[in-house]
């Protein structure tokens, strides 16, 4: 599973990788014994070094096969270039009813049952502030994983890391990668950018980035307090004639920010549909 059996093999202590996993060993979402996790990675990130110093977990350079015949469920966090490479000689060495799970940005469900023929395969993508449980991903699932009780596994494995949303036709995963998985970047710029225009109109660097990263996360965390949708909690801060609605104005001038996100997801969603077809 995870469940309560066998090894959970994170392929790809990286970024992303070493985000799931803080959510799989945090004490209070009581998800993955440390012991039955293995982060296989010849170079594992920073991150994922210290999680597994923090906590024992085991590191391996690569699987070998007494463990492998130990992995109930394996998490492929690698580079999407790589993902079927590094996947299709573990074809041969993990037991029959392993649950794999990619995480790999524009590999398909097809590229991934090419490496590891007949198996239960789940394509998902979540975020980086799963690492805080604050993610969300959206998961699809192969003919061989489209079982409630291999959904369920599948769950266990990403909820950690925040809410789990299924979908029947994957080419969305695209657009999922585009919003979902590359948005906390397009956040961030956002609250560079905004910073930058504190300190440009005279604040200290300190004050500046101070208000633009407690803006965006008192925002972030009013939009999930059920306080109102996007578009309510716009109006409340818009007073007639005012500051903001000057500011909005200028946010709107030209194709305005709503036309640079237009482009900003196509452009992601586009480089997704050309990542997996360069992998099959
Ligand atoms: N960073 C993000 O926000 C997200 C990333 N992803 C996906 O997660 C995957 C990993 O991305 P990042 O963590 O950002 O990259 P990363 O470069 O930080 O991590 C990749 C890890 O794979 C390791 N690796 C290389 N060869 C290996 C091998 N043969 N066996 C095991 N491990 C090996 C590297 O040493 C590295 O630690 C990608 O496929 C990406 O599309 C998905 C959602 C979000
Ligand atoms: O930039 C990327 O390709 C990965 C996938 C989504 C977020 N990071």
């Amino acid at each position: 599973m995870p469940g309560t059996s066998g090894l959970v093999a994170l392929l790809g202590a990286g970024r992303m990788g070493s985000a799931l996993a803080a959510g799989w060993l945090k004490k209070s979402r009581n998800q993955i014994a440390p012991e039955r996790l293995i982060f296989v990675d010849p170079r594992p990130g920073e991150a994922a070094r210290a999680l597994a110093e923090r906590h024992g977990v085991r590191i391996a350079p690569a699987l070998d096969t007494a463990q492998a015949d130990q992995v109930s469920a394996l998490v492929a966090a690698v580079k999407p270039s790589m993902t079927g490479e590094v996947l299709a000689p573990l074809n041969a060495m993990l037991k029959p009813d392993v649950l794999v799970v990619s995480i790999a940005a524009g590999v398909p469900l097809r590229s991934l049952s090419r490496a590891l023929p007949g198996r239960a395969i789940v394509r998902a993508m979540p975020n980086t502030p799963g690492a805080i449980g604050k993610g969300i991903s959206v998961s699809v699932a192969n003919e061989a994983a489209d079982t409630p009780e291999i959904r369920q596994r599948a769950e266990q494995l990403l909820k950690p890391a925040g809410p789990v949303e299924w979908i029947e036709d994957e080419r969305l995963m695209d657009v999922v990668t585009a919003v979902s998985g590359s948005g906390p970047a397009y956040v961030f710029l956002f609250t560079e950018a905004l910073a930058a225009a504190a300190e440009a109109e005279g604040l200290t660097r300190e004050l500046a980035q101070e208000l633009a990263i407690r803006t965006v996360a008192g925002s972030g965390a009013l939009l999930t307090s059920g306080m109102g949708d996007p578009a309510e909690l716009r109006r409340m801060v818009t007073s007639p004639n005012g500051t903001t609605q000057a500011g909005l104005d200028a946010l709107m001038g030209g194709s305005g920010l709503p036309g640079l996100i237009r482009n900003a997801v196509a452009a992601a969603a586009r480089r997704s549909r050309q990542m997996g077809s360069d992998s099959l």
